[in-house]
């Protein structure tokens, strides 16, 4: 199944920069690793903005919460999460 992902990311100001270095880090690394998967399939920039978009490619809706229940900047994000479905009209739709 496929999930459109935002998230937005509100790192607290006063974070030791040392922590903060490291848990930036500890997310790309985890990041990195789900893409190689196949599991975190696009990863946007929003411009102008601490967020992402993202789209998801997982079993259903208990992985995609683990996923994202466990990212190291989770408690740091604001996250909002669309399913998604194959529209009548896409060419994968129309061989
Ligand atoms: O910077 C962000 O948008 C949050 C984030 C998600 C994966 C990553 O490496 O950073």
């Amino acid at each position: 199944m496929l999930f459109h992902v935002r998230m937005d990311v509100a790192v607290p100001r006063d974070l030791d920069p040392d922590e903060r270095a490291t848990l930036l880090a500890t997310e790309k690394a985890r990041a990195l690793e789900l893409q190689r998967t196949g599991v975190w399939v696009h990863l946007w920039r929003v411009v102008g903005q601490y967020s992402n978009i993202s789209v998801f490619d997982v079993s259903g809706t208990d992985e995609l919460h683990d996923i994202l229940w466990n990212l190291p900047l989770f408690p740091f994000m604001t996250i909002s999460v669309t399913p998604l479905t194959e529209h009548p009209s896409a060419l994968s739709a129309n061989p």
